[in-house]
């Protein structure tokens, strides 16, 4: 006789057995090219870091591309053709995430805006743009407080000695979010903020935090029922990491929450304040306590490395086209002069500076592989279809090197994105923000910082690599494979700029 146990364990495993054949089939219809993998394992084992690269270097002409975490489908798109089909034609189709059963065991709730996906996302993706709009993102509001940071950001700059410029960037671009979210420079005046900004980091730019996240994308629909098992996995060294971090960033929201809730304004002055407000009306809905600690740090974990990374690609891409770097300049003395910060109304005659910017975003391709969706129902892509709960990724690496789009993609040319009257053409198949119903939130404001700050800086300054202990040559710091690793952000390694004052300021 078999006793309860194991029955309980025969069923168990029967169900993961059907699970993984399920997971498993193969679909009707040809399967697109990829680097093939082992039954349950998936890929991992057939793909060399970084992925991005791999992928582009392997497969070139594929739009489509298969691999698997574990049993998970997973679908790169490597075309702009291919990449549009699937964000602009099925938008309502890519609008899912992967599921995030250890946001909910580790935390309490779903939620937050990044990582969710149905009500819960909509809602907040709603409640988020119009919170942002109104305290002044793309009117005024926002440009004054991007100058007032640009102000503090050329002083950390002008110190005179070599600065890593990894701090004062992203802390100028935390600012801006601390006061849109918390009404303060926190960045600055809050002595535990250095350390934030690194959790930040760590989250982003370590290739442990993402070997979490592939681990969890494979294996959280087979054990996100159980969790024990969730807890197991986020206690593993790549896991424990991340998760502190992100537990650290949590608390401190937290205890801002609580700090706002004593002086309440009857008007929200920041995003905590009109959080609150909505949480505490009668429709209330998915608002609570949570979520709003969740959200306010994916604003900070998606927009401030980012931001200040693309800054930093922008500065070293400076040092190695110096005639681009000259016509900047020229523009910037030309068109506004030096009594003068620029501001948002001088994008009409910057068109050099902003077709340089798109440049260094095309060439930083800073996402590589975006942030994994998964499909709500099934969709076709050309020849192939894409199973429902499949997870679909884009190459922004790939699509940016096309030569059919961009002719000798590996040259820097801003003129690219001039039209033929000399004016600032954005580009029409740009992918670093993303497409469709979960494209970035905050490119609007990522634009305003990256035009405010890098004009600025250009207007101010020229600026020289610092040779540092290891010695470190411009070539090194951009082509080699620090900044090919295996992160979310291909950030650069760590390197020091000497910024010294050009003629007078104001
Ligand atoms: C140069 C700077 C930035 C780059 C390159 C960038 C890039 C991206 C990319 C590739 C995505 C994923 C799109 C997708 O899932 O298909 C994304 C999503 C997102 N970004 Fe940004 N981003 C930048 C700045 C910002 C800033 C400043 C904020 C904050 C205000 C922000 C907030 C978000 C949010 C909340 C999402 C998730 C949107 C959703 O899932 O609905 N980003 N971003």
């Amino acid at each position: 006789m078999l006793s309860a146990a194991g029955i309980a364990v025969a069923a168990a495993l029967a169900c993961l057995f059907f699970f993984f054949v399920r997971r498993g089939r193969r679909v009707s219809g040809p399967e697109p090219p990829g680097p093939g993998g082992y039954p349950l394992i998936g890929s991992m084992f057939h793909l060399r870091e970084p992925w991005f690269h791999y992928l582009y270097e392997r497969f070139p002409n594929c739009g489509v591309l298969l691999m698997h975490f574990g049993t998970q489908r997973v679908y790169v798109l490597s075309r702009w053709a291919e990449f549009k089909a699937a964000m602009l034609d099925n938008a309502e189709s890519l609008t899912g995430r992967p599921t995030q059963h250890i946001t909910s065991v580790l935390f309490g709730d779903y939620g937050g805006i990044v990582a969710s996906d149905g009500k819960i996302w909509r809602d907040y993706r709603r409640f988020t743009l119009q919170t942002l709009r109104d305290l002044g993102l793309g009117r005024r509001g926002v440009e004054e407080i991007v100058q007032e940071e640009a102000v503090q950001l050329l002083a950390a700059l002008s110190s005179g000695k070599p600065v890593d410029t990894a701090l004062p960037l992203s802390t100028a671009s935390a600012n801006v979010i601390c006061q849109l979210v918390f009404g303060s420079r926190l960045a600055s005046e809050e002595p535990q903020f250095a350390e934030l900004l690194e959790h930040f980091s760590r989250l982003t730019q370590n290739e442990e935090s993402n070997v979490h996240n592939y681990i969890f994308m494979a294996l959280d629909p087979l054990i996100g029922w159980c969790s024990p098992l969730v807890r197991l996995l986020s206690s593993t060294p790549a896991s424990r990491q991340v998760v502190g971090s992100f537990t650290q960033l949590m608390r401190f929201c937290e205890r801002q929450r609580v700090a706002h809730a004593a002086h309440m304004a009857a008007e929200p002055r920041d995003f905590i304040e009109a959080h609150m407000i909505r949480q505490a009306a009668p429709d209330s809905g998915v608002f609570n306590d949570t979520r709003l600690s969740l959200a306010v740090a994916d604003l900070f974990i998606a927009g401030t490395d980012t931001t200040s990374n693309t800054l930093r690609w922008a500065l070293l891409l400076m040092l190695r086209q110096p005639e681009a770097a000259r016509l900047v300049r020229e523009e910037i003395r030309r068109e506004i002069g030096d009594h003068r910060l620029p501001g948002l109304q001088d994008r009409k005659v910057l068109n050099y500076t902003q077709a340089t910017l798109e440049e260094v975003h095309r060439i930083a391709s800073l996402v590589p592989l975006g942030l994994a969706h998964r499909l709500l129902d099934d969709i076709s892509i050309g020849e192939y279809r894409l199973p429902r709960d499949s997870l679909v990724m884009f190459n922004a690496y790939a699509i940016h090197r096309d030569p059919d789009l961009f002719p000798e993609p590996d040259a820097f040319r801003p003129e690219r994105h001039l039209g033929l009257d000399g004016r600032f053409e954005p580009c029409a198949t740009l992918a670093s923000f993303g497409s469709g119903r979960r494209s970035c939130l905050g490119e609007g404001l990522a634009r305003t910082e990256l035009f405010v700050f890098f004009s600025a800086i250009m207007q101010r300054f020229s600026f020289r690599l610092e040779s540092s202990g290891d010695r470190r040559g411009l070539a090194d710091l951009m082509d080699r494979q620090a900044n090919f690793s295996g992160a979310l952000l291909r950030s650069l390694p760590p390197h020091e700029i000497l910024f010294e004052p050009l003629g007078s300021a104001c």
